[in-house]
């Protein structure tokens, strides 16, 4: 009978594997488990979960989420649905078992570790577990390309700096380019950098780091290239238990080759086998449904991991933890006190070098109906029933089928175009030559958007998006109504706006929460000031944040589905944006230009005043 969570136990090191097996039995009729003793000193999982960790302190996790850490104990939990979970810095093997929730995946071999029963999960812990310990390869397909480069392996090498990756993992490199080992290892090694600096070691963990990478030359298409890759994963994984992920760093277009080659040829036989797929999953409803379709004739969908990275930066991930931990905003959160939330993406750069990918696409597909639609779901969705990665995401499709149909008159495009400044040329989006002159893909767009629901009714949700602006920022801002009855307003002149409270999250850069709040200016006199609330960061904690990519690879490599898009929220997101796509394409609506580096076009101005709503970045104390 599972104990109460409560009933964790306090246990020193030495006992801790014979707990292992304890807590594994008790759990032998499900529950998706992956067990590890963890002692990841600086990990980002781990300060994810224990703020006070120690490097000598042992930890046991326990998940599937939240991901409870029980230092120095062993918990039992509550539910069958816990997991015994997975760390960082294995020491002990991670035994990964199937959940009733997760049914066995398609490319897993009945009676393979994914769905064995429980006299066999006492086989896998019993006392020669050692020798069943998993290995992890992760093979970036793709891997001469500007995402590997600039992301993924840095991400890799950020986790297994932090201790996070497995003890016995490989890392495959794979495209058709024609590569050494040796040539893979200088390409990454550019990009790599000790990200934690005043860290010693560096190098030498680099150096390690490397000698785990690997490169295999290979057509998409080919199952027999995808064979070749299976032999050399087998001769790394020698013997021990495989679990392989598959990370599409690749154009959309060669995604099925690739799934399908790979799951036919290069599929783990006796552990799980993941893809993580990268944006943009289709152009429309159509295509989208169509690569869906695609992705699950090789693939079950607890095997796809689609990816949106701003899901794992770490102010939206705060995002719930905000709201639903503190007594004090939850209250707040509805149309009674919100008047309005902005949604606000922009760059201080054009396309420069993307043109090709980005004329196709557009910013409205390129961040709107992924990044900005994503953050709205998890700012407005109900409370969901537990932090299951499976409630969470429900509760973020409902508020996307809620959403009222997007109107033309309440979205403004826009394009850069060039501009001098400084004595400095900024080419227009046009001057690219990889996009057809004549382009009306916008580079900028704002939009009003409504959630036709109880709590949210008559609240715009205005987003912001572009390219080529005067900063580089993303924040989400939520202002609130003006006080009923305010005694203080003749103290604020005309402008009421400035007497209401306003509660920014910067996601980016310099990662902050404030409120601004009405203040009395010290002294005898009764003058009001506006002021905020400041939680900046970098001041507050002094460890670096860690980058998207790692908190996603890890959680793709854990198993844990939360930060990533359900097929329905993508169904549902591709539903409130086609409609306006093809309306603007068919009706060929002109951009409006607006220079390089300047705040956009004047459009998106009237269309916030509409709602009687001035965008908040552009306040002089924003
Ligand atoms: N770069 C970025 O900042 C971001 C990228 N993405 C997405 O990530 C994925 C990878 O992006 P990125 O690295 O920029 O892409 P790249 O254009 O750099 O392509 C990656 C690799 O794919 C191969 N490739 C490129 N074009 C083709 C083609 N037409 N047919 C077959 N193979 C091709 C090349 O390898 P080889 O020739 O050696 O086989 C190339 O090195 C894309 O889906 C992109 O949309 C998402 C967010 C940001
Ligand atoms: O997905 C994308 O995101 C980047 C911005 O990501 P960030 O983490 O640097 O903010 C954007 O430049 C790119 O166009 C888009 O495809």
């Amino acid at each position: 009978m599972p104990l109460p969570l409560s009933s964790a136990v306090p246990l020193p090191r030495k006992t801790l594997d014979s707990s292992l097996s304890l807590a594994l039995s008790l759990f032998a009729g499900g529950g998706e488990m992956a067990l590890s003793v963890a002692k990841c000193p600086s990990s980002s999982a781990a300060a994810r979960l224990v703020p006070d960790h120690s490097p000598l302190r042992w930890s046991t996790l326990l998940r599937p989420f939240p991901r409870t850490v029980l230092a120095g104990s062993v918990a039992v939990p509550s539910s069958k649905n816990w997991n015994l979970g997975v760390a960082c810095k294995q020491e002990v093997g991670t035994v990964p078992v199937s959940s009733p929730k997760e049914a066995p995946s398609k490319n897993v071999e009945i009676g393979g570790l994914l769905g064995l029963s429980s006299e066999e999960y006492r086989d896998v812990i019993g006392p020669n577990s050692s020798e069943r310990e998993p290995t992890v390869s992760i093979t970036v397909v793709g891997a001469s390309g500007d995402l590997a480069k600039k992301k993924i392996f840095p991400a890799l090498f950020a986790l297994y700096y932090e201790d996070c990756l497995p003890k016995h993992f490989t890392i495959f490199g794979y495209a058709r380019s024609k590569m050494t080992d040796a040539e893979l290892r200088t390409m990454v090694s550019k990009t790599l950098t000790c990200r934690i600096d005043k860290r010693e070691n560096c190098n030498e963990k680099m150096e390690q780091f490397l000698q785990r990478c690997f490169y295999h030359s290979g057509q998409y298409e080919s199952e027999e290239n995808f064979a070749d890759l299976d032999k050399e994963l087998k001769e790394h994984e020698g013997g021990r238990l495989s679990n392989r992920l598959f990370y599409l760093s690749i154009p959309p277009n060669i995604f099925i080759d690739v799934v399908k080659s790979a799951s036919k040829s290069a599929s783990s036989k006796n552990g799980w086998t993941r893809v993580i797929v990268e944006k943009p999953f289709g152009r429309d409803s159509e295509s989208s449904a169509a690569l869906t379709r695609g992705l699950k004739q090789y693939l079950d969908e607890d095997q796809i991991f689609r990816i949106d990275h701003y899901l794992g930066k770490e102010l939206v991930e705060n995002l719930s933890i905000l709201r639903f931990s503190n007594l004090v905003f939850e209250p707040l959160w509805s149309r009674q006190y919100i008047r309005n939330v902005q949604l606000i993406f922009s760059e201080d750069f054009g396309t420069e070098g993307r043109g090709g990918y980005f004329d196709n696409y557009g910013i409205i597909r390129d961040i709107m109906q992924n990044h900005l639609l994503q953050i709205l779901a998890l700012f407005a969705m109900e409370t969901p029933v537990s932090l299951d990665a499976e409630d969470i995401r429900s509760e973020k499709v409902k508020v996307l089928r809620s959403m009222k149909p997007l109107q033309l008159e309440n979205v403004v495009i826009g394009q850069y175009k060039s501009h001098t400044k400084g004595g400095v040329a900024y080419p227009g989006y046009t001057d690219d030559k990889t996009v057809p002159k004549g382009s009306l893909t916008p580079t900028f767009a704002a939009a009003a958007l409504f959630i036709d629901n109880a709590r949210w009714d008559g609240v715009p949700f205005l987003m912001k998006a572009g390219k080529a602006l005067e900063t580089r920022r993303t924040e989400i801002r939520v202002q609130f109504r003006h006080v009923p009855g305010n005694l203080y307003k003749r103290s604020f002149g005309t402008d009421l706006d400035r007497a209401t409270n306003e509660l920014v999250i910067r996601v980016q850069p310099d990662e902050a929460i404030y409120l601004k709040i009405n203040n009395k200016i010290p002294g005898l006199g009764m003058r009001l000031d506006r002021s905020n609330l400041n939680l900046l960061y970098a001041s507050r904690y002094s460890k670096e944040i860690p980058d998207a990519y790692e908190r996603l690879l890890l959680d793709a490599i854990e198993g844990e589905r939360r930060l990533f898009i359900r097929s329905d929220e993508l169904d549902a997101a591709w539903e409130l944006f086609t409609p306006l796509l093809k309306e603007l394409e068919e009706k060929k609506i002109a951009p409006e230009l607006y220079p390089y580096g300047s705040c956009g076009p004047a459009g998106a101005h009237y269309l916030a005043a509409n709602y009687n709503v001035r965008w908040g970045d552009t306040a002089s104390d924003a």
